[in-house]
């Protein structure tokens, strides 16, 4: 059994800031015997407009706080799961939404570009057009062997569509990791159903590190980081409140009850009936 801790903080346009926040989570996870951390979508910044969300991009290989993290890992030997920004290869005016694994030498070992994006218009908000700034992704990352488990990378919106975690289970994962900035009115009304239904569906663990609080004067996420285990309980969860220090929430990966799960209760899926999903 390992431990694993999931980070909440609240990301400004200041990276320096945000390193500091998430270094201070990193001493956190170390002190509670965490095998791997697990960081929010964007942890890096988050800019109140889509033109400062592409002017502040820097690539992975000169981003002050994408080192900063990684010499973190380094020095404590200690995996760690981040949202980024990343410059976008095929547009000039757009970003990828991107979700890291940087391994216990410090290197990115892993990247997933975020499938989904978050295109809303919902009167009294939110109102976001997240495709105005970053492009979408076009594939799935097979899940790949850790300290902690097999893990599947997937971020924030992809939450709401049950497909690509339905394919990673299928790829043998273990651990499926959503990192987020929930809005405050989705999150209140669709966060947690949707956290456990994935965990409950795919039969795995689901990681769900969160922003928290107010960002800017245009957005608040809603926290509530949790770690779900295989059978839907709420093995830790944070708070909705932004705290004068980040907080961590750490739970037990149990990968012998998770197999126990899944024997004593296959879900095999009909689809020879239903095959267009
Ligand atoms: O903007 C950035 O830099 C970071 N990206 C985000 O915060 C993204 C896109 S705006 N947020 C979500 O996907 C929220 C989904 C959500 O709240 C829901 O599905 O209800």
């Amino acid at each position: 059994m390992a431990i694993v801790a999931v980070g909440q903080i609240c990301s400004t346009i200041s990276m320096a800031h945000n390193l500091s926040q998430c270094r201070l989570l990193v001493q956190k996870a170390v002190a509670a015997g965490a095998k791997a951390l697990f960081l929010p979508e964007a942890s890096d910044y988050i800019a109140p407009t889509a033109s400062e969300t592409v002017s502040s991009v820097r690539p992975a290989s000169s981003s002050p706080f994408v080192q900063g993290l990684q010499a973190s890992a380094r020095e404590h030997n200690l995996p760690i799961n981040v949202g980024i920004h990343e410059p976008s290869s095929k547009h000039e005016n757009k970003v990828i939404n991107s979700l890291v694994w940087i391994n216990a030498d410090g290197q990115i070992e892993h990247r997933y570009q975020k499938l989904h994006l978050f295109d809303v218009d919902i009167p009294g908000g939110p109102t976001l057009q997240e495709s105005n700034s970053v492009e979408k992704g076009t594939e799935i990352l097979a899940p790949f062997p850790t300290a902690v488990g097999n893990v599947g990378l997937l971020i924030c919106f992809d939450l709401r569509f049950p497909e690509p975690s339905i394919s990673l289970r299928r790829q043998g994962a273990h651990i499926i990791t959503y990192p987020s900035a929930f809005t405050a009115a989705t999150g209140r009304a669709h966060w947690s159903a949707l956290l456990r239904a994935r965990a409950i569906e795919t039969q795995s663990y689901v990681v769900a590190a969160a922003q928290v609080g107010s960002h800017n004067d245009k957005r608040t996420s809603y926290g509530h980081s949790m770690i779900v285990s295989p059978w839907g309980d709420i093995v830790a969860e944070l708070g909705g409140e932004k705290k004068d220090e980040p907080e961590i929430a750490v739970g037990e990966i149990d990968l012998e009850r998770m197999e126990k799960i899944r024997k004593e209760m296959p879900l095999l899926r009909r689809t020879d009936v239903y095959p267009e999903v």
